[in-house]
């Protein structure tokens, strides 16, 4: 069941409980208790926008260890409909994941229409990328369909500005964002359901500082931090970070909002992150190119053709136990499913081995030399 109710007060419908923290750096462990289970931080979420991880069913998501996965709430809004899914018991029932599901709430999406929305005090009025036809998110709309779809975290509408922009259009959206986080908190009414707030500001500190302190009072039970991985440079990311995560309650979740990449995960377990979504692991798998200890690789090229070796030499993965690079670069030669099937698969599997190999070492207090020891292989990119 959710929060239970003990002589009358309902219990929050997520916990965070805060284990370790790192002696060397912001890096803790934590347990995240929804009404759908408990996650251990620092946790990577697999992006299911439309329902579905792609190329991925729930069971094998299960076995490769995933415990909590994303939904886009403006994409489900606009197919199959809010209505239609709570009409099916909600999204666990809909798409049978019996696990937690957190939805962001369209803020990032709408905001990527570019001249296809309109933005007032009231909200965003934007056309569907789909037939065109006219809509308005309000934030008090917004809450509507995050708790007909039911995910165990719903997200605050807010904006996600893009990057650069002027510190005072940033301003602006930063202390709209902050009025709308208040008008969700009051249309907000589902008790196993939890709201996060989403901290803005662009790259300007006094902005991110304001927004941190005007959540942190209105008392959210966990805390995103919005609007990077937006085409800053990674160095800059991390600035933002360093500023803006100790503002932010120690005992509530803190969780970085597009971010996915295997340095960049690192980068912000280390300043204090305990979430992470990106759609990047899926996406790129989906074109041929996966994660391995020594950076990325891309199957198609010409190089695999003959080779017998799985893709990465030092993953246990179902791909790599059981197929070669040669084999792959066939599948995805010839357009067949099962290819961007492995590669999603070894993808995933990657990054939550990767969360589960950073947990262990936050325990042992050695998650700088974990970081050496991946950097020493791991080649980043700059975006
Ligand atoms: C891939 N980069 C990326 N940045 C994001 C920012 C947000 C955000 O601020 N939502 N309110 C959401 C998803 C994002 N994905
Ligand atoms: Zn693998």
């Amino acid at each position: 069941c959710s929060s239970s109710n003990l002589g009358g007060k309902l219990l929050p419908a997520v916990t965070f409980e805060l284990l370790k923290e790192s002696t060397e750096s912001k890096a803790r462990l934590g347990k995240l208790h929804t009404p759908h289970g408990t996650v251990d931080t620092p946790v990577f979420m697999p992006v299911g926008t439309q329902a579905t991880v792609k190329a991925m069913s729930p069971r094998e998501l299960e076995e490769i260890g995933a415990r909590i996965i994303l939904s886009n709430t403006y994409h489900l809004y606009l197919r199959p409909g809010h209505t239609l899914i709570q009409e099916a018991g909600g999204l666990h029932k809909f798409m049978a994941w019996s696990g937690p599901i957190l939805t962001d709430s369209g803020g990032f999406q709408v905001f990527s229409l570019g001249d296809l929305r309109k933005i007032t005090e009231e909200g965003v009025e934007f056309r569907s990328h789909i037939d065109g036809s006219k809509h308005l998110f309000t934030p008090e709309k917004v809450m509507e369909i995050e708790m007909a779809l039911g995910p165990d975290i719903a997200m605050v509408f807010d904006e996600c500005v893009s990057y650069p922009t002027t510190y005072e259009y940033a301003k602006e959206a930063m202390e709209r964002t902050t009025r709308w986080a208040e008008r969700c908190l009051k249309a907000h009414h589902k008790e196993d359901q939890a709201l996060f707030a989403i901290v803005q500001g662009s790259s300007f500190r006094e902005l991110r500082e304001k927004s941190a302190r005007d959540l942190v009072s209105l008392d959210f039970p966990g805390y995103a931090v919005g609007g990077l991985s937006v085409g800053e440079p990674k160095p800059l990311m991390y600035e933002v970070l360093d500023y803006t995560v100790p503002l932010l309650p120690l005992h509530k979740p803190r969780y970085l909002m597009g971010v996915g990449s295997p340095d960049c995960v690192i980068e912000g377990v280390l300043r204090g992150i305990d979430m992470f979504d990106c759609v990047l692991p899926t996406r790129i798998a989906r074109n041929g190119t996966v994660f391995t200890k020594l950076g990325k690789l891309v199957i198609r090229n010409a190089k695999y053709k003959n080779d017998f070796t799985p893709l990465d030499h030092h993953c246990d993965c179902y791909t790599c136990r059981t197929f070669t690079r040669a084999y792959i670069r066939h599948l995805f030669n010839v357009n067949e499913i099962l290819g961007l099937r492995l590669t999603t698969i070894h993808n995933l599997h990657f990054l939550l081995e990767l969360m589960r190999n950073i947990r262990k070492a936050i325990a042992a207090d050695s998650l700088s030399e974990f970081r050496e020891e991946f950097y020493r292989y791991y080649e980043p990119e700059q975006f």
